[in-house]
């Protein structure tokens, strides 16, 4: 192994291929956890590109094909006979398999979310782990039998082969997803391949996210003024922060009042984010707006979209003012920070080949005639790399470890049309749900708890002796570890209780409170 003083400055990445997974860069990023170097690159990439980089290792990803379906990426055989240690998870294990001669196909049993696996042979990936585990699957194609050479590790009630490995050709497979926390040992998995199976040593530490941000800031903006799209999230006020820290008062911050939001936010941020933070904060009430050009919209697509295109109208009006205040010397305002995170841009579909699930109104749901330069420096992470990003810059607790809160806010909350009735109803109901769970100590343990309007639906009830005809709540409490992946928060049932009872006590439209009790995937965390 190469000593630390003749170590190159950047190592020899594992390279992550890229299949069109919605957790490509969560791969990536374990990896970067394990404490070794990460990169990741499309499936359309050649076996020679590949090997240019000279990669340590490679982990093929997974992805929404069928490897035996016509014009699905496939694997080239040859990369295998590189002498690379090779780690294919879920689709790229699938095609592993084919490309060595092991068969796939479908068996008919799908699996989705906690499935269960039995280890049949610990190998090197699974060594030290439990002969009976739970891993995190999402996957219709099975591989039903192991290439020649292979050793099966472990089966599951879909899965005839759930892993395999060659140990003499340093070839390894999953078809969980290791990458997911909700894989019991899936971090041990990856390291095991990493140290054992690769070889590689626990010796790469992130540079200073802070130092190279600040830099990059600098670069792009110069001396120019920037507005930023402050919500009181996490994302933007740490994005804020950066800003801050590489630029000082050229920012300017814009909060959109845009009526979506829950009770009480607004001037939690007008009064104590401006306090705790000194930031330079403008807040455009600008409810009528987006009531209005969300009038009649019952589409979650289009209410996204429309809620992203009426969010850049108004950052166009703030810096029109902004300039107008700076007098006829007021140069324009080119730059826009957002703070997008990662998972926000491969939701959308700006993952090399992902689906769109739904449009993010930071990024998909962008207006085409955008004229804003975006700087959004939290693009690569995932929100516990903020956080820590976060508390490094001095960002207050509170805001830090606040729960996210969609942009488009109670917009994707409420399933059929948006007025203004509605919004008050859901926002009575959610401060009722956030303040009982708030009561009962349950913010740390929940991730976010959406609550959610059935406006188009409407059941019967019986109240005060009389019949009602009401409209459903339902509370989606989920704990997550980035949002990529989630499950549903065992909430005791007396808390669940006394939600429910207030929310049909007092709030006269409700009469009906139910509980969302899917993982993601299959569900996701918004209803829209
Ligand atoms: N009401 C708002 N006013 C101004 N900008 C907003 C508003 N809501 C969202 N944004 C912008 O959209 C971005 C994405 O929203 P998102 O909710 O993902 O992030 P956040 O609110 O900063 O953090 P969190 O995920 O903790 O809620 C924000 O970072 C911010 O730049
Ligand atoms: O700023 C945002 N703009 C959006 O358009 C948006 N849609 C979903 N979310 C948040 O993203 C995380 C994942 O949500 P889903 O499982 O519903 O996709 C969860 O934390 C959601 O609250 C959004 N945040
Ligand atoms: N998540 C995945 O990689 C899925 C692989 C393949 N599309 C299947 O359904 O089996
Ligand atoms: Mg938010």
């Amino acid at each position: 192994m190469t000593s630390p003083a003749t170590a190159p400055a950047t190592p020899r990445p594992v390279l992550v291929v890229d299949f069109g997974a919605q957790y490509a860069q969560l791969i990536a990023r374990r990896v970067r956890e394990a404490k070794v170097y990460s990169e990741i690159v499309p499936h359309t990439f050649t076996t020679e590109q590949m090997l240019a980089k000279d990669p340590a290792a490679i982990i093929l990803s997974g992805g929404p094909s069928s490897v035996y379906a016509a014009g699905a990426p496939f694997v080239d055989p040859a990369l295998f006979d590189a002498g690379v240690p090779v780690l294919g998870i879920c689709y790229g294990f699938q095609a592993m398999a084919q490309a060595l001669g092991g068969t796939v196909a479908q068996t008919g049993a799908r699996e989705y979310g906690g499935t269960e696996v039995e280890v049949c042979s610990a190998g090197v990936l699974l060594a030290g782990t439990p002969a009976n585990q739970t891993t995190w699957m999402s996957h219709g194609d099975s591989v039903h039998s192991a290439p020649e050479g292979f050793e099966v590790l472990a089966t599951s009630s879909g899965s005839p082969v759930a892993a395999f490995e060659d140990a003499g050709r340093r070839l390894y497979g999953v078809q969980w997803h290791p990458e997911v926390k909700h894989s019991a040992h899936g971090q041990a998995v990856l390291e095991h391949f990493l140290y054992e199976g690769a070889g590689l040593a626990p010796d790469w530490t992130p540079g200073n996210v802070i130092a190279d941000q600040v830099a990059a800031i600098r670069a792009q903006i110069g001396d120019a003024r920037v507005i930023c799209a402050l919500s009181g999230g996490v994302d933007s006020a740490v994005a804020a922060a950066l800003v801050q820290e590489a630029v000082g008062d050229q920012l300017t911050c814009v909060h959109v009042d845009h009526g979506l939001m829950r009770a009480g936010e607004v001037e939690q941020i007008e009064n104590d984010f401006v306090a705790s933070t000194g930031v330079n904060l403008v807040i455009r009430d600008e409810k009528e707006r987006f009531l209005a050009a969300l009038d009649g919209v019952r589409d979650p697509e289009t209410k996204r979209k429309i809620i992203g295109r009426e969010f850049i109208r108004v950052f166009e009006d703030a810096q029109r003012d902004i300039v107008a205040e700076a007098g006829a010397h007021g140069e324009q305002v080119r730059f826009l920070v957002q703070g997008t995170l990662y998972p926000d841009v491969v939701e959308s579909g700006g993952g090399e080949g992902a689906a769109n699930i739904k449009s993010h109104h930071n990024v998909g749901g962008l207006p085409d005639d955008l004229q804003f330069e975006l700087v959004e420096p939290l693009r690569t992470l995932f929100k516990d790399e903020v956080r820590a990003v976060g508390r490094e810059l001095g960002v207050p607790e509170e805001i830090v470890s606040r729960q996210p809160f969609p942009g488009p806010g109670l917009g994707i909350r409420i399933v059929g049309e948006v007025t203004a009735e509605r919004l008050e109803t859901l926002r009575k109901a959610d401060a009722i749900a956030r303040e009982e769970l708030t009561r009962a100590g349950l913010d740390g343990e929940i991730w976010q708890c959406p609550v959610v309007l059935l406006a188009d639906v409407r059941s019967v009830g019986v109240q005060g002796d009389g019949r009602t005809y009401g409209h459903p709540i339902v509370l989606r409490p989920v704990s997550s570890e980035d949002a990529m992946t989630a499950d549903w928060t065992r909430l005791p049932y007396d808390v669940l209780s006394v939600i429910s009872t207030r929310i049909t006590n007092e709030v006269s439209e409700v009469n009906r409170v139910v509980l969302d009790v899917t993982s993601k995937p299959p569900g996701t965390i918004e209803w829209e």
